[in-house]
């Protein structure tokens, strides 16, 4: 239940405008992998090429390859939607269905995905998808309530729980606590850490003490100035981003110098 990602040669467009540029990279299975950089940068932008969310908007588009354990994703014969079930997505705000249950929350991938499940499956699986998220014991004697009556970090939780539902292979997280408390955000980060042991994990964030905290992998994306784009610079093991990066511009920017 988790493969790795290789992207080859990848220019990612907005109609004419090249928003991220000529990209190779290798993600490992089971890992944690963080994407850092200036706002603009185009790291959101990449993120959604890896599971082809990216071409949900009109006029946009992608050139070079992103292979799933050697599989490219954009092969022509590849479904769009079977590559979001196995390659799930968390957003910066918690998107739970409002007026659906928690419960049904967490099955919504699934039902989507058109699976026929007995009752008592359903149960199962909606147990082990909110023990995955850490969120069981808060949540397990109000199943029927709406998920918008829970706190915005359990709110998070229930749509790892939902995405973690489909057994997906790998989760992208794009800023996943910058609209969480401090105390959230440390449950998130924890989260993350287990998730890694069945998952590929993908995580965007603006807070370098969050990519140092939960990451083996560190990808620091940079751009020249507005309207050029966004590349990535350096990607290794996130100590040695941190500690003794080969580039300047990584160095300036981990240690608070621009961004
Ligand atoms: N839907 C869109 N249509 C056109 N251009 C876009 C769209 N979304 C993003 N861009 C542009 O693509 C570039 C990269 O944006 P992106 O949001 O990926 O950067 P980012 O590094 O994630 O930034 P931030 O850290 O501020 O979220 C920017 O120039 C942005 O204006």
């Amino acid at each position: 239940m988790s493969k790795r990602i290789d992207v080859k040669d990848l220019n990612v467009y907005y109609s004419k405008f090249l928003a991220v540029e000529d990209v190779n990279i290798s993600i490992d299975a089971r890992s944690v992998t963080a994407f850092i950089g200036p706002s603009g940068c185009g790291k959101s932008t990449f993120l959604r090429t890896l599971n082809r969310m990216h071409e949900v908007i009109p006029g946009a588009r992608v050139e070079g390859e992103v292979l799933l354990d050697g599989d490219n994703l954009y092969d022509s014969a590849v479904d769009p939607v079977t590559v979001r079930s196995q390659i799930g997505m968390v957003f910066q705000r918690p998107n739970p269905f409002p007026t659906m249950s928690i419960r049904d929350n967490v099955l919504a991938g699934v039902k989507l995905n058109n699976k026929r499940i007995s009752k008592s499956d359903a149960d199962a699986l909606v147990e082990k998808s909110l023990r995955g998220a850490n969120l069981w014991n808060e949540v397990k004697d109000r199943l029927g309530r709406p998920g918008s009556g829970l706190s915005g970090g359990q709110q998070q939780r229930l749509c790892i729980a939902r995405a973690i539902a489909v057994s997906p292979e790998v989760i992208l997280m794009d800023e996943p606590c910058s609209a969480l408390d401090p105390i959230s955000t440390l449950a998130i980060e924890d989260l993350i850490n287990e998730l890694k042991s069945e998952y590929t994990v993908v995580i965007v964030t603006h807070n370098m003490q969050q990519a140092a905290r939960v990451s083996d992998k560190t990808a620091f994306f940079n751009i020249a100035g507005t309207g050029k784009p966004g590349k990535l610079i350096e990607y290794g093991e996130t100590t040695n981003i941190f500690n003794m990066p080969s580039e300047k511009a990584t160095e300036d920017y981990v240690s608070g110098r621009f961004g």
